[in-house]
């Protein structure tokens, strides 16, 4: 019975894993696709990743050593991106499924970038302001060797916000002995960041849900969404939700959740946030759990928090017709099954969240040019290239009677072959129709 309930385990945790989650999802498609295997033995891999210790001197006197991950997916495309993650439960095999999912949403968005990510395992609520730049200066100076504008690029994700970026930025800096912005991006304005780079990841998930709903015939005005998780990604979507006039009726962050059937008062939320509180702290509103959020009879659910959340357990209470994958990888395949089951719209994580690197990829160009954007431009260049990538993904997903996920997979592999193609890295069948 032991035996078999480690063995149980074991399955459990491999079909937790976001990497081989996402293996699996590149192997699948390039099977389905008729592709010569050496593109999924090119894919599988990153192809550089870096673990670093990210010793920090503490207030209280000693040095604590962090462990760090800086994994490059692929560089065919252009100079590897993607976040930095401040989180206790990174590890190497998310760090690196994470920059495989960086490779695919640039493929799909059509932007000359290849995937990188990286992440410290710590948790830093633990750490004052001050041991907070200390490790993040740290951090910098040990991924230093593989970084750079035309090498990899970093940027914020999960517990990394503009002010991390404005230190590392300053750490870059101070080692190279000049000023080189396009270093990373999501940046403090005032030092090179791009309009609209903060509201950039939630503005492009209300555009893919605009398309959707559209596709669905669902009118948003008379629409109700729950997101999960209300950092950046989950706030801004909420931002630009409701002002197309969806009533959001819950919201739930990592130490809770708040809960109005009428819609919650979004800008005094907002604000309430904005003035250094979490969003389940909100007095106007009834309590909710995290699993009963996903419960609830909306139209549109929005898990914008961390990989794994919608499960075996949680899938089969879900009740929306879109499911919005705002955070990166938060579906199961178990999860995925029941989904497709259940013939819930999904605009999968590749596509829905990929606004924030196009911003990105927008302010580097600037600082590339040292000749900066006005906001409307951002946004009506980000609004055109996420339209693009929808239609791209959605005609696939008519064409080849597939799901949305495998379609969003085999747009970004079909971009990412020709790529290899013109390389030669790849030349034996590439009839890829
Ligand atoms: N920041 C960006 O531009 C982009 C972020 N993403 C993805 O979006 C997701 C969210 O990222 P950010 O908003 O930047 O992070 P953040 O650190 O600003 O916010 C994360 C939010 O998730 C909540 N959370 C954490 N664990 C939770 C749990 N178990 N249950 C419910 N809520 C929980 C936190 O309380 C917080 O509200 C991540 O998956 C990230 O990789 C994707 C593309 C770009
Ligand atoms: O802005 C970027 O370069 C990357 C954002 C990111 O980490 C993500 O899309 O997951």
């Amino acid at each position: 019975m032991q035996e078999l309930n480690k063995h149980e385990a074991d399955i459990t945790t491999h079909h937790k894993n976001p990497y081989e989650i996402v293996k699996n999802l590149i192997k699948e498609s390039v099977s389905n696709l008729g592709m010569n295997e050496n593109v999924y033995h090119i894919l599988k891999k990153p192809m550089r990743v870096m673990e670093v210790s990210v010793p920090v001197r503490m207030d209280n006197g000693e040095f604590q050593n962090f462990t760090g991950f800086r994994s490059q997916h692929n560089d065919v495309l252009g100079p590897t991106k993607g976040g930095i993650r401040f989180h206790p439960s990174v590890t190497l095999d998310e760090v690196k499924a994470l920059s495989i999912w960086m490779s695919m949403k640039s493929a799909i968005l059509d932007i000359p970038f290849g995937g990188g990510k990286g992440g410290v395992i710590v948790d830093p609520n633990e750490l004052n302001e001050r041991e907070l730049e200390e490790l993040s200066r740290s951090y910098i100076r040990s991924i230093t060797p593989i970084i750079g504008p035309q090498k990899d690029i970093p940027a914020p994700d999960v517990n990394t916000n503009p002010e991390v970026m404005g230190w590392m930025m300053d750490e870059f800096d101070k080692l190279r002995g000049y000023n080189i912005p396009g270093i990373l991006t999501g940046k403090p304005l005032i030092i090179g960041g791009s309009q609209g780079r903060i509201a950039a990841t939630g503005r492009g998930v209300v555009f893919t849900i605009r398309e959707a709903a559209h596709y669905l015939n669902l009118d948003l005005t008379n629409a109700t969404a729950a997101i999960q998780g209300f950092g950046n990604v989950g706030s801004m979507t909420a931002k630009f939700l409701h002002q197309m006039g969806v009533k959001i009726v819950a919201v739930t962050d990592a130490k809770g959740g708040i809960y109005d059937k009428n819609g919650l008062d979004i800008p005094k939320l907002l604000d309430f946030v904005s003035k250094g509180n979490v969003a389940s702290d909100f007095s106007e509103a009834d309590s909710i759990e995290n699993e009963e959020m996903f419960a609830l009879p909306v139209d549109i659910l929005i898990p914008a928090a961390i990989e794994n959340q919608v499960t075996k357990e949680t899938a089969p209470k879900i009740q929306a017709r879109i499911l919005a994958e705002a955070a990166n990888g938060p579906t199961t395949p178990e999860g995925d099954a029941i989904l497709e089951e259940k013939e819930i719209f999904i605009i999968p994580d590749i596509l829905c969240n990929a606004g924030g690197v196009t911003v990105s990829y927008f302010e580097w160009v600037q600082n590339a040019m040292n000749y900066y954007w006005k906001e409307d431009e951002v946004n009506n260049q980000l609004e055109e290239r996420m339209v693009e990538g929808f239609n791209r993904v959605l005609e696939i997903q008519k064409q080849k009677k597939s799901r949305m996920r495998d379609a969003a997979y085999t747009t970004a592999i079909k971009h990412l072959v020709q790529a290899f193609h013109a390389r030669g890295w790849v030349k034996a069948r590439m009839d890829v129709e």
